[in-house]
């Protein structure tokens, strides 16, 4: 039976990459992406953007919208503070357990909980399945039509606090339009823009941070 594209990647971290370094897992992939097939992992340049987004956060807990085979997973993982905690949301079966091998061969386990379901059945569910009080960051990277509602009932839940950071993937593309009026016009973020390009292409993409004002 045919490979999967995700399974292709993992074969491709588990030839390339060393057990146990994250950073040459991250580029293993980047190499696979680059050279063999795309995959829609947020990529080097705006892999860039997040570690820099996440070494000055310098969370204690942090949520991912959409774990996808785990690349930057893996990428916020290795930059976070001992003891620090880093949940990722995957709804579809098939990517969460590519992304399951991908962590464990980075060695980023004890850092990571990844969740299996749909982020919008398991946000009101954080505090009491998790002790999660709120979060630090929160980086949204899942289906573009969920962003809005899901940052309204991240809100509602009481998950984000004065501070709070929000990172969001593919603002120009795909694009999340209402995700991107809201937080701009709404008095309770201060947004900023980082232009950037979609993963391994030339096509403009990029990613909103939003500093949430409680
Ligand atoms: O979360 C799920 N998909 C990934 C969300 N992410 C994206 O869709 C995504 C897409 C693109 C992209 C950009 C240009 C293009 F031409 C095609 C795709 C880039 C990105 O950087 C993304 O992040 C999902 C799926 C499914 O079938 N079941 C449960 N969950
Ligand atoms: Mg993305």
């Amino acid at each position: 039976t045919q490979s999967t594209r995700p399974q292709r990647l993992l074969g491709a971290v588990q030839k390339n990459a060393t057990r146990g370094d994250p950073r040459s897992v991250v580029q293993a992939i980047d190499q696979f992406c680059r050279q063999k097939e795309w995959a829609m992992n947020v990529g080097d340049e705006k892999g860039c953007i997040l570690d820099s987004v996440v070494s000055e956060v310098n969370p204690a807990t942090v949520l991912e919208l959409g774990t996808y085979c785990g690349y930057s997973t893996v990428r916020i993982a290795s930059l976070l503070p001992p003891h620090a905690k880093l949940i990722t949301l995957e709804f579809n079966p098939d990517f969460a357990a590519i992304a399951r091998q991908v962590i464990a061969w980075a060695g980023v386990e004890d850092k990571v909980h990844l969740v299996e379901g749909a982020s919008g059945d398991w946000i009101p569910k954080m505090t009491e399945q998790f002790g999660v009080k709120t979060f630090d960051l929160v980086f949204l990277d899942h289906w573009k039509d969920r962003y809005l509602p899901d940052t309204m009932l991240m809100e509602e839940c009481g998950l984000l606090r004065k501070g709070s950071i929000l990172l969001a993937d593919n603002v120009i593309c795909p694009g999340t339009p209402d995700y991107l009026e809201y937080v701009r016009s709404s008095l309770r973020y201060e947004s900023q823009y980082f232009k950037s390009h979609l993963e391994y292409t030339k096509v403009e993409d990029g990613l909103e941070k939003s500093v949430f004002l409680g």
